[in-house]
C-alpha cells in the first residue's frame, strides 16, 4: 500500500467530517487569541502605560491580555471535544475494517482468525488514532498560532513581520524537504521491528521443532541479524533528529537573533521600545513554540501515523473504502478446466519437517466432478493432513495437487475460496446475526437462499430456536454441534465446487449427520468427508483407507475384502447408524 493510499485515507477522513473540522478550526481560532494579541497588548502597555508614566493604563493593557489568555484557555477545552468528533469515527472505521478483514480471511481459509495478528492490528489502530489526533492538533496549532503571531507582527510593523517570517519559512522548508526521508527511515524501522517480532514469536512457538531439527544456531543467527537490522534502523532515525534541530535553529531561534541585531536600525526607523518588545514576544511565545511543536509532532507521531496507517491499509486495503458484505469485489477468476478431474493429486509427498517421517509418500488420487469420497484410517495416520493438502493450506514437498486443473499450492486465500471449502472439526462461528454467519462465503445470497440452505442441511429447527436469520448469535452460548451445523450451512452455500468435511459433523447426532452429508451429497460438485463414523463411509461412493502402508481405494464391499484395516475399523466403530438400510440407500 502506497503513501498515496495513506494520503487518500487521511483526506477522506477529514473531508467526511467537514462540520466537525470547522468546529475544531473555530475553537482553534479563539484559542489563538492570546497569540494574536500578546505582543500588541504588551507594546501598548509599555508605550502608553509604563514608559509614559501611566502605571494603571499599563496594567489595564496587561489585564486585557489576561482576559485573552483566559478565553484562549477555555477554548482549548472545546478544541479537544471537536478533536474527538473528528478522530473517533475514523478509529471506529479502522477497527471495523480490520475485524471484518480478519474474520473474512479466517472464514475463507476455513479456520479461526489469527487472534494474535488481530490484537496487533487493533493495537496499530489505536496508534493511528492517537497519532492522527496528535497530527491534527500540532498542524492546526502551528497554523493558528504562527498565523496569529505573524498577523500581530504585521499589526506592529510590517518590517518586523518580514524579518521574522523569512527565517521561519527557511526553517520550515528544511524540515519539509527532509520529511520524505524521515518517513522512509521510519518505515524501515517499523518493518524491522515487525519482522523481528514475527520471527521471535515463530521461533518461540516452534522451539521444539527447532531443537528437533538441530536448527538452534541458524535460528539464533537469523534473529541476531534482525536485531542488528532494527538497531541500525533506529540509529539512522535518531540521526535524522539532527535535521529537526537544524530546522528549529533556523526557523525558531534565528528570528530572535535577527530581531535583536536589527533593533538599533528598527528604532532609528521610528519603532518604539514597546513595539520591539512586542515583536520579541510574538517570536518567542508564538512563532518559536509553534514551529517547535510542529517539527517534534510531525517528526515523531506524524511519522508513526504515516507508517502505521500504511501498514494497516496494506493488510486490509478496504480500509480505504468501507467494504460491506454484498458489496465485496469478486475474487479474480480461477483458471480451471472443466474437463479436468475435480481433484487430481499426483505423486505427493508431505511431512511436517525435513527430518520428520512423511505423512504421505508418493500419494496419488483422482476424483471426478460429482464424486463423493470418504477417507478413513487410524488416528494420526494423516487424514486431516490430506484434507489440508487438498485445500491448499499446506504445500506438498513433492508432487502436485490440482482442483479442476488448477494448482492449489501458493494460491491466494480469496482465489482458493472459489475452488474449495474446508470445514474443520472446530466450527468457526462469529458474533453477529445468523444471516451474517451464513452469508460469509456467499455475500450475495438473499434471505430465501439462506432459508433453503437451512432446510437442506437440517438446520431449520436450530434457526427457529435462535429466532430466525436476524437473530444474534453468541458462539460461546451454542453447543459444539450447533456451531458445526451453522458452519455446514455456510459451506453448503459457498460457491466452491469442492467441499471437504474434516470431521465437521462429529458433534452432531448420527441422524442429523446423515441429513447434513446427504445435503452435501446432493449439492453440485464433489465431496470429500474425513469420516468420523462408519455411516459416513457407507454413504460415500468410494472410500480411501489410509493406514500408513499403501493407501487403498474402493467401495465399501471391495474394501471389506481387500483391506484388513478397513475391516478392523468397521468392527471397532460403535456406530448406531450403521444399519443395512444405509448400505442399500448408498447403493440406490
Ligand atoms: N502441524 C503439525 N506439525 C507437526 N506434525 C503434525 C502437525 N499436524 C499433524 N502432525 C502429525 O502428522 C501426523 C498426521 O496427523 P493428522 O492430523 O493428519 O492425522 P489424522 O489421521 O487426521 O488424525 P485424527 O484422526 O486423530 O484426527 C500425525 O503424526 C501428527 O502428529
Amino acid at each position: 500500500m502506497s503513501r498515496v493510499g495513506v494520503r487518500r485515507a487521511t483526506w477522506r477522513a477529514l473531508r467526511s467530517r467537514r462540520r466537525q473540522l470547522a468546529g475544531l478550526c473555530g475553537w482553534s481560532m479563539v484559542e489563538s487569541l492570546p497569540a494574536l494579541l500578546s505582543g500588541y497588548l504588551v507594546a501598548r502597555a509599555v508605550d502608553e502605560g509604563f514608559l509614559a508614566g501611566h502605571l494603571f493604563d499599563g496594567l489595564a493593557w496587561l489585564g486585557a491580555l489576561a482576559v485573552a489568555v483566559l478565553v484562549g484557555a477555555a477554548a482549548t477545552g472545546r478544541t479537544y471535544r471537536s478533536l474527538g468528533a473528528v478522530v473517533e469515527p475514523f478509529r471506529d472505521e479502522l477497527v471495523d475494517q480490520v475485524v471484518r478483514g480478519a474474520l473474512g480471511d479466517a472464514t475463507r481459509a476455513g479456520g479461526r482468525p489469527d487472534s494474535a495478528a488481530l490484537a496487533r492490528l487493533t493495537h496499530q489502530v489505536e496508534i493511528v488514532r492517537d497519532t492522527f489526533a496528535g497530527l491534527l492538533m500540532v498542524t492546526r496549532g502551528f497554523l493558528f498560532s504562527a498565523g496569529a503571531a505573524l498577523l500581530g507582527l504585521l499589526a506592529l510593523a510590517p518590517v518586523v513581520a518580514a524579518l521574522a517570517a523569512a527565517p521561519l519559512v527557511v526553517g520550515l522548508a528544511v524540515f519539509l524537504a527532509a520529511l520524505p526521508a524521515m518517513v522512509a527511515l521510519q518505515r524501515v524501522y517499523v518493518r524491522a521491528g515487525e519482522q523481528l517480532g514475527q520471527s521471535a514469536a515463530a521461533a518461540l512457538a516452534g522451539h521444539r521443532d527447532v531443537l528437533a531439527c538441530g536448527a538452534q544456531a541458524r535460528v539464533t543467527a537469523d534473529l541476531e541479524g534482525q536485531v542488528a537490522a532494527q538497531a541500525a534502523a533506529e540509529r539512522a532515525l535518531a540521526r535524522m533528529a539532527a535535521i529537526r534541530s537544524l530546522s528549529l535553529g533556523i526557523g525558531g531561534w534565528s528570528p530572535l537573533v535577527v530581531l535583536l541585531s536589527a533593533t538599533p536600525w528598527l528604532v532609528q526607523r521610528g519603532l518604539t521600545a514597546g513595539a520591539v518588545l512586542g515583536a520579541l514576544i510574538y517570536v518567542s511565545t508564538g512563532l518559536q513554540p509553534a514551529l517547535h511543536t510542529l517539527v517534534q509532532g510531525l517528526g515523531g507521531g506524524g511519522l508513526r501515523y504515516a507508517v502505521t496507517l500504511e501498514n494497516l491499509l496494506g493488510v486490509y486495503p478496504a480500509v480505504e473504502g468501507r467494504r460491506r458484505p454484498g458489496s465485496a469485489t469478486p475474487p479474480p477468476p480461477v483458471d480451471t478446466d472443466h474437463r479436468a478431474p475435480a481433484v487430481e493429486v499426483r505423486a505427493v509427498t508431505f511431512g511436517y519437517g525435513p527430518r520428520a517421517r512423511p505423512v504421505l509418500r508418493n500419494f496419488s488420487l483422482t476424483l471426478r466432478d460429482g464424486d463423493h469420497l470418504a477417507v478413513v484410517g487410524p488416528s494420526g495416520v494423516g487424514k486431516s493432513t490430506l484434507a489440508a493438502l487438498l485445500a491448499g493450506l499446506v504445500p506438498p514437498q513433492a508432487g502436485t495437487v490440482r482442483l479442476a486443473g488448477a494448482t492449489v499450492a501458493g494460491v491466494e486465500p480469496t482465489v482458493l475460496a472459489r475452488m474449495r471449502v474446508l470445514v474443520p472439526q472446530e466450527a468457526y462461528v462469529f458474533s453477529g446475526c445468523l444471516a451474517d454467519n451464513l452469508r460469509y462465503l456467499r455475500p450475495d445470497a438473499d434471505d430465501p437462499t439462506l432459508e433453503a440452505a437451512l432446510d437442506a442441511v437440517g438446520a431449520r429447527p436450530l434457526a427457529t430456536r435462535l429466532g430466525g436469520l436476524a437473530a444474534p448469535v453468541t458462539p460461546a452460548l451454542l453447543s459444539a454441534g450447533e456451531r458445526q451445523l451453522i458452519a455446514a450451512t455456510r459451506a453448503w452455500l459457498a460457491p466452491a465446487p469442492l467441499v471437504i468435511l474434516d470431521e465437521a459433523t462429529c458433534h452432531l447426532d448420527p441422524a442429523l449427520e446423515a441429513v447434513v452429508e446427504g445435503a452435501f451429497g446432493k449439492r453440485p460438485g464433489s465431496l470429500v468427508v474425513i469420516a468420523h463414523r462408519i455411516s459416513s463411509a457407507l454413504r460415500a461412493r468410494r472410500v480411501l483407507v489410509l493406514d500408513g502402508a499403501e493407501p487403498v481405494l474402493g467401495t465399501h464391499e471391495e474394501l471389506m475384502v481387500r483391506s484388513a484395516t478397513y475391516r478392523l475399523l468397521v468392527g471397532c466403530w460403535d456406530d448406531p447408524a450403521t444399519p443395512a438400510r444405509a448400505v442399500s440407500a448408498r447403493r440406490g
